[in-house]
């Protein structure tokens, strides 16, 4: 299966890629929407693009496409990311004068930069590893740096200046894979539903949709309003919950809210990250796994 991501080679979400299908094929794209444009088009069969970040929040452009999208979400992914500070071999931290960076990692990194490097012009670039390219290949690279993954400074051949630079150690960001039709990942037990919903306009709209999930006992996990584009105060809401589309609870809830007027558009159920049953089997007290509930019952609020 060949997966377009945001490269080139080094960025966080080849990372992303790799952990999400291991032996999947990358091929990379300069931005989320030529990744996802690829997708639509045919040419690769899915996408994984960064969605949100622990610390400074969604990813815009990625919240764009799957508003005007129909992709649908396959599988969600976190990964750690830190930041390092690189430039060509010889350039002192001192004379560096500008750095480049993906936007989310320039924003990530601010505080640093502003304290180290007062009077460098920060330049935003399509992904980390494009800035580390373009320092790499530039005709005249002096006094230029990017800020990108460590390992991107080994594969451009690039000189680390400082470690650790972002604002908040364990910082992690959420990445998904995205494919044109939806072919129901298995449900598990710790599944996740993402919908996008518009509640239309009137008083308690929102409420009385949320209230379909609480009646039900299903968690909210991410309630993120997103402009309409109509007009001022005019929102959709991305909204996950927990449990997989296929349980009876969750079907029901989203064909309550269709049933309230209110758009509801599905945009996948797949497994959570990060609490997967094969590592839960291990969390009992050593020498006695806890016993799985069987993968396709039912379960409270999902
Ligand atoms: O530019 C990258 O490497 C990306 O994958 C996008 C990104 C940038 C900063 C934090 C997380 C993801």
């Amino acid at each position: 299966m060949t997966y377009a991501y945001l490269g080139p080679e080094g960025t966080f979400t080849q990372a992303a890629l790799r952990r999400v299908a291991p032996g999947g094929q990358g091929r990379p794209f300069p931005t989320v929407p030529a990744a996802l444009d690829a997708v639509r088009r045919g040419d690769c069969e899915a996408a994984v693009v960064p969605l949100e970040n622990s610390v400074k929040g969604v990813v815009p452009v990625t919240m764009d496409q799957l508003v005007s999208a129909e992709l649908h979400i396959t599988a969600e992914v976190e990964v750690p990311v830190t930041f390092t500070l690189m430039a060509r071999p010889g350039t002192g931290l001192d004379s560096v004068t500008e750095v480049l960076s993906h936007p989310h990692a320039l924003d990530q990194c601010a505080r640093w930069l502003a304290e180290q490097l007062p009077e460098a012009r920060l330049r935003p670039v399509d992904s980390t590893a494009a800035a580390a390219r373009e320092v790499a290949e530039a005709a005249s690279a002096a006094g230029v740096a990017a800020v990108a993954a460590p390992l991107a400074a080994d594969l451009y051949g690039l000189a680390s200046l400082a470690t650790g630079i972002g604002l908040r150690a364990g910082a992690v960001t959420r990445f998904v894979s995205v494919a044109p039709a939806w072919f129901p990942p298995a449900r598990t037990w710790l599944d996740r539903t993402s919908l996008l919903v518009n509640p239309g306009d009137g008083p308690g709209r929102l409420v009385d949709i949320l209230t379909e999930f609480c009646s039900r006992d299903i968690e909210v996990s991410r309630l993120h309003s997103w402009p309409t584009g109509d007009r001022l105060g005019s929102y959709r809401y991305f909204i996950d919950i927990d449990g997989h589309i296929e349980n009876p609870p969750v079907r029901e809830a989203v064909s309550a809210i269709a049933g309230l007027g209110a758009g509801a558009r599905f945009l996948g159920s797949y497994p959570r990250w990060g609490r997967r049953p094969e590592e839960l089997v291990h969390t009992g007290p050593a020498g006695a796994p806890v016993s799985l509930p069987p993968t396709r019952s039912p379960h409270p609020g999902a």
